[in-house]
């Protein structure tokens, strides 16, 4: 079974408002609510790509029902944990440039992460964890390094999407897939990355360190694969970004869809591309044939650097 983890979903709340100014009344000519939070984008785009997952982690109140049913009406199952707080609403301002504020989220109890500690021991070889957002105020920082240390001791596949002081930690731990975006990457090593022979060098640095893929996503400059044996650049399609926030999430989840079907690495690497872009390209996340569609005019070559 494939797992997504999300320990601080949210509603992303999607307002469009032309010319927004702070400090005075906007109005927003459109508006739009979707279950969010990464691990949850993450099996949200594996269910359309056809590939099924159950999302783990925490959820509350009237905000926590909404997401729960949105992911019944798409057959997405889960296993989440309930907790007292309502799950957080995030919001995504679209003007001119895209503004996000994302909320703290509820508290979680001693007894609500023991559980969820829990759901991972039962993990298996067989399994695949997808960890993916950042880590509530309310758990122990370190909370994803005890999560690698028991999928280590389980040999559970472990993906982590994460940025901040978390990616920090659990650079280390033996990991399938890391995605950080080119930002995140150079923050790691206290650098800045600005060309793909760059990010090909420190994601080099990061499969000596024990992870298996490595994607690196530049945005609108393409993204960068590195793993043991290849390492490949692919260009992103042109396009309108109408909406980029799960862009990175449907990058993960769509290599890892067709790495567990056994595609070969070019070929997942080229769909992940195509399902970021696809996603960027409309205000909800990607679905099959958007996906589809865009992957013949991504181009994948090998990149020198490492
Ligand atoms: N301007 C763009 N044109 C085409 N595709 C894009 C553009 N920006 C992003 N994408 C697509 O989205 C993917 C992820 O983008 P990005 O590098 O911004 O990751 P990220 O910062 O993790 O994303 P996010 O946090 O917004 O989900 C890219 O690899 C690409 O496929
Ligand atoms: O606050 P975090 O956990 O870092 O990020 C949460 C979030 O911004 O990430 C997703 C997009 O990747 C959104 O659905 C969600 O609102």
């Amino acid at each position: 079974m494939i797992y997504t983890c999300t320990l601080n979903p949210s509603i992303d709340y999607v307002m469009n408002v032309d010319q927004f100014q702070a400090g005075t009344l906007n109005r927003s000519s459109e508006t739009y609510y979707y279950p969010g939070g990464k691990g949850i984008n993450v099996s949200r785009v594996m269910g359309a790509l056809g590939t099924q997952t159950t999302a783990l982690g925490y959820i509350g109140g009237f905000t926590g029902d909404f997401i729960k049913s949105a992911l019944e009406e798409n057959n997405i199952s889960h296993q989440f944990i309930e907790i007292e707080g309502n799950t957080r609403v995030n919001v995504k301002l679209k003007s001119a440039d895209e503004t996000e504020i994302n909320g703290p989220g509820p508290s979680i109890t001693q007894e609500q992460q023991d559980r969820l500690l829990e759901q991972v021991e039962h993990m298996t070889k067989e399994d695949l964890l997808v960890i993916a957002g950042s880590v509530p105020s309310t758990l122990p920082e370190d909370f994803y390094v005890t999560i690698a240390n028991l999928c280590e001791e389980r040999e559970v596949k472990l993906i982590a999407d994460t940025s901040g002081k978390a990616l920090n930690q659990i650079v280390g731990s033996p990991l399938f897939l890391l995605k950080p975006n080119h930002h995140e990457l150079g923050e790691l090593f206290n650098t800045t990355i600005e060309t793909k022979e760059q990010a090909a060098t420190y994601a080099h640095k990061l499969v000596h360190q024990g992870v298996k893929h490595v994607i690196v996503s530049m945005g609108g400059e393409g993204a960068v694969y590195v793993g043991e044996k290849q390492q490949l650049f692919a260009n992103v399609p042109k396009g309108e970004v109408k909406n980029s926030v799960g862009a990175g999430d449907s990058v993960v989840a769509a290599f890892t869809a067709k790495v567990q079907q056994s595609e070969s690495i070019e070929e997942a690497f080229r769909y992940a591309v195509a399902a970021g872009s696809a996603t960027a390209f409309q205000t909800d996340l990607c679905n099959k044939e958007d996906v589809e569609e865009l992957v013949p005019s991504i181009h994948v070559s090998s990149v020198k650097g490492g």
